[in-house]
């Protein structure tokens, strides 16, 4: 206003001097006046676009941005236009307002991206969405760019983040807070443990609620935890480095995933009070990498939103005391007692990916990996170790190989496995390998869980099929070579033993996530060795491109998503729909196989709905069902498996289980009927009647003709290949093959039946 008065009394005193002057002074005058207008305006503008910088000491100013959210029409963003050329960041949708991004959801006002940070200069702007950070001070807007501040201002816009903020003084004392653990040989248990003994000593006269541990390994939907984070927490994260797999590497894989789905809110951790990270690690033998693992853990952290809240502690193992974890955990408590705000850095130049990954679906330019890609399981890694101990023969990095129980049984003439009686297979002519230790999957009856590594996609280096199978024989028939001097070994089958004619692909881990699976069941072809391929049904793709194998499974764990998502505990999101995929290219695509239902039962998980069940078989139209009552790994060994003797199924129960399943089918008009059994093994064939021919089941494979007929090259299908089911396999029968002596244990109950059983894996 006042300048308008100036400006017009500048003017009538132009005129008038104009007037007596005959017009130089005049000249000279306006040139003076128009240039100190300009200077003004210089001045003005320059004022707004430099807020002063907030210290530590200034209370934070918590007034909401002043962004029209698209009421204000054309003035709210026209001024910001002008002066700094850029678009504003408005939400809302009217007026004048440049469209940009939004982070997250619609209408989530207080959701602000970093060009309203930036645009909104002379206004001081939230910046999460919990009320426990909020910004105070937005980094100088500048109009000319360094290289490095324009590298800044790219990352910074792709990442839609606020550089720097101070938190709100909020009462951390009153989170929750969960100390997530990752652990392969125990001292990030143990660290976790003495992290929440130290923190509990607050409680509950500071803290409000007792921290909580979580072992990471044990969360059955990972990527849940960091997008849907549970109201009014802190996440306090203590994890191990290791340059081998280990568990830890699928937590960053998630968060890394989390971080770039573009489908949900790339910040979900905003909605966390905080977080903080305790690395253990080794320096002295890694100097390189020390806690590396922990590094990348704090930036993905922070990338996907998360606030540090204390800094992160890193612990070697060898030179440091255990006091320094409790020192650290003390320090944190401290920090939690104190209400003043906290500097919120993000900083772009510290952001660095996490190990890269192959698609699972792109593995055919498998050649083209990167050559820092890790070992699945390299030998020095503690999983090498573990599944050694265990009896695995580990093949190159990422391949096993076990004699079960069922092979050394058969050795001394006390009878082959349920395959056997089912399908033909001589335990004693049977290897079983993997060539993948890795699954997507950590079912809950499964005896591995917690040793071996899971993962949605192939990320390690590959092994030659050649070399697997070479190493695979080698290992298989070492092991054998030791059974020489066990009594009762018959010198005939031992023999016999040391020319493998089946392969049980399976054992643990999902074999068909291997790459070059085709070739590898080739290669056993080509020795004369069938091939039976049990798969978790996670795999569509996979499936779809495999070629002829002597059996196909695809393991149905539960009827339902929510039952399957209890009893898998699925790596993928989308486990039913893969899993669905699955049935149809087993009643499409792979119809030619010989394709085999597995469902293992498990009770008070799966056994109930036996409708849906049927609607499964509906889907599939498999050859056979070979249903099998889950067998107890041990629930207390700490392998995170839940499952107590109550879970495990009497044969009476998976029998009558069996009949209303095959009741229920034939009500549906659906043609199945019980075929097999091996009562030993709490296992029941059900099978379509194609092949009951005559009055006679023929559910037995005629291996020699199934080679001649792969020799032929002429196309055939799974009824091409078909055998007699023996009398004793009948159903009703028992299963037990005459040629072999029943051996009972002297004092047999149910619990060494099940001792037994531990050794027994589902192949
Ligand atoms: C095979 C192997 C690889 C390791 N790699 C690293 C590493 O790269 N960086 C590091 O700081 N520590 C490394 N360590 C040390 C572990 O991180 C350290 O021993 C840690 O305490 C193990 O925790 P855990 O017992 O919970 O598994 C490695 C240890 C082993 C056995
Ligand atoms: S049971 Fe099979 S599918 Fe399930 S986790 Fe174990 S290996 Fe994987």
């Amino acid at each position: 206003m006042l300048k308008l008065i100036l400006e017009y009394l500048l003017c009538i005193l132009s005129i008038s001097l104009y007037l007596i002057h005959g017009g130089r002074v005049t000249i000279a005058l306006a040139v003076i006046v128009g240039f100190n207008v300009y200077e003004y305006e210089k001045y003005q503008s320059k004022k707004n676009s430099n807020p002063p910088l907030v210290s530590k000491e200034e209370k934070p100013i918590t007034k909401k941005k002043t962004c029209c959210g698209g009421k204000g029409g054309a003035s709210c963003c026209s001024k910001n236009n002008k002066s700094n050329g850029k678009k504003c960041a408005c939400s809302g949708g009217g007026g004048n307002c440049g469209k940009s991004k939004t982070v997250g959801s619609q209408g989530d006002e207080k959701k602000t991206t970093s060009s309203n940070v930036a645009n909104n200069s002379n206004s001081v702007e939230e910046i999460d969405f919990t009320n426990a950070f909020k910004k105070v001070s937005s980094k100088k807007n500048t109009t000319k760019k360094s290289p490095a501040s324009s590298k800044n201002v790219k990352v910074s816009a792709k990442k839609n983040i606020p550089k720097s903020g101070l938190t709100v003084s909020n009462n951390l004392l009153d989170s929750q807070i969960y100390i997530l653990y990752s652990t392969l040989q125990g001292a990030g248990e143990r660290a976790a443990n003495t992290v929440k003994e130290r923190l509990g000593f607050l409680y509950p006269n500071d803290l409000k609620k007792e921290p909580i541990i979580v072992h990471l390994d044990e969360v059955n939907d990972l990527e849940d935890y960091f997008v849907n984070v549970p109201k009014n927490s802190i996440y306090i994260m203590v994890v191990p480095s290791y340059d081998t797999d280990s568990p830890l590497d699928y937590s960053l894989e998630t968060l890394d995933e989390i971080s770039n789905d573009f489908r949900i809110d790339k910040y979900p951790l905003q909605k966390l009070v905080g977080f903080s990270v305790l690395g253990l690690g080794d320096s002295e033998s890694w100097p390189e990498k020390f806690c590396y693992q922990a590094k990348q853990l704090d930036q993905l952290l922070s990338t996907i939103g998360g606030r540090r809240i204390f800094p992160m502690g890193q612990i070697c193992m060898k030179r440091d005391k255990w006091g320094a974890v409790e020192e650290w955990a003390d320090l944190l408590g401290e920090t939690l007692k104190d209400n003043e705000p906290i500097l919120y850095e993000y900083d772009e130049d510290e952001q660095e990916t996490s190990e890269p990954v192959v698609d699972l679906e792109d593995i055919g330019k498998s050649e083209e990996l990167d050559t820092t890609t890790k070992k699945m399981v390299s030998e020095n890694s503690p999983t090498y170790k573990n599944l050694t101990k265990q009896g695995y023969t580990v093949i190159g990095s990422h391949s096993g190989v076990k004699i079960c129980r069922w092979t050394k049984n058969d050795l001394r003439g006390r009878g082959s496995c349920y395959k056997h009686s089912l399908f033909n297979i001589v335990s004693s002519r049977c290897m079983e390998l993997t060539p993948s230790l890795a699954c997507s999957s950590k079912c809950v009856f499964c005896w591995r869980h917690g040793t071996n590594p899971v993962s949605k996609n192939w990320r390690w280096e590959i092994d030659e099929p050649e070399y697997i199978l070479e190493e695979g024989l080698k290992g298989h028939y070492s092991k054998i070579k030791q059974m020489r001097g066990v009594p009762g070994v018959r010198a005939d089958r031992f023999q016999k033993a040391f020319q493998v004619r089946h392969c049980a692909l399976s054992l643990v881990g999902e074999p068909i996530m291997y790459p070059h699976i085709n070739k590898f069941v080739e290669l056993l072809h080509e020795k004369d060795i069938s091939s039976f391929l049990v798969c978790n049904a996670q795999h569509p793709s996979q499936l779809k491109a495999m070629r002829k194998v002597t059996q196909l499974y695809l393991s149905i764990d539960a009827p339902t998503k929510s039952e399957l998502k209890k009893v898998d505990r699925p790596l993928y999101k989308d486990f039913w729909e893969r899993m669905m995929e699955c049935l149809d290219i087993i009643r499409t695509t792979q119809s030619h196989q010989r394709t085999v239902l597995r469902l293992t039962l498990v009770k008070g998980f799966n056994m109930a709905d036996v409708s849906s069940y049927a609607d499964i078989v509906e889907k599939g139209l498999p050859c056979f069902i070979e249903v099998k009552g889950a067998t107890f790994c041990g629930s207390s060994d700490g392998n995170g498996n839940p499952l107590t003797m109550q879970n495990i199924p009497y044969y009476e129960e998976c029998v009558k289980f069996v009949e209303s399943l095959t009741e229920e089918l034939n009500r549906r008009g659906l043609e199945y009927g019980v075929a097999a059994e091996h009562a030993h093994s709490n296992c029941i064939l059900i099978a379509s009647r194609k092949f009951y021919i005559d009055g006679e089941w023929y559910t037995h494979i005629d291996f020699d003709k199934f080679f001649e007929l792969l020799r032929s090259d002429v196309p055939f299908t799974n009824v091409d290949y078909i055998a007699k089911t023996p009398e004793w396999a009948l159903f009703g029968s028992g299963g037990f093959a005459p040629d072999n002596v029943r051996f009972y244990r002297k004092k047999k109950d149910r619990n060494d039946d099940t001792k037994e059983q531990k050794q027994e894996n589902v192949a």
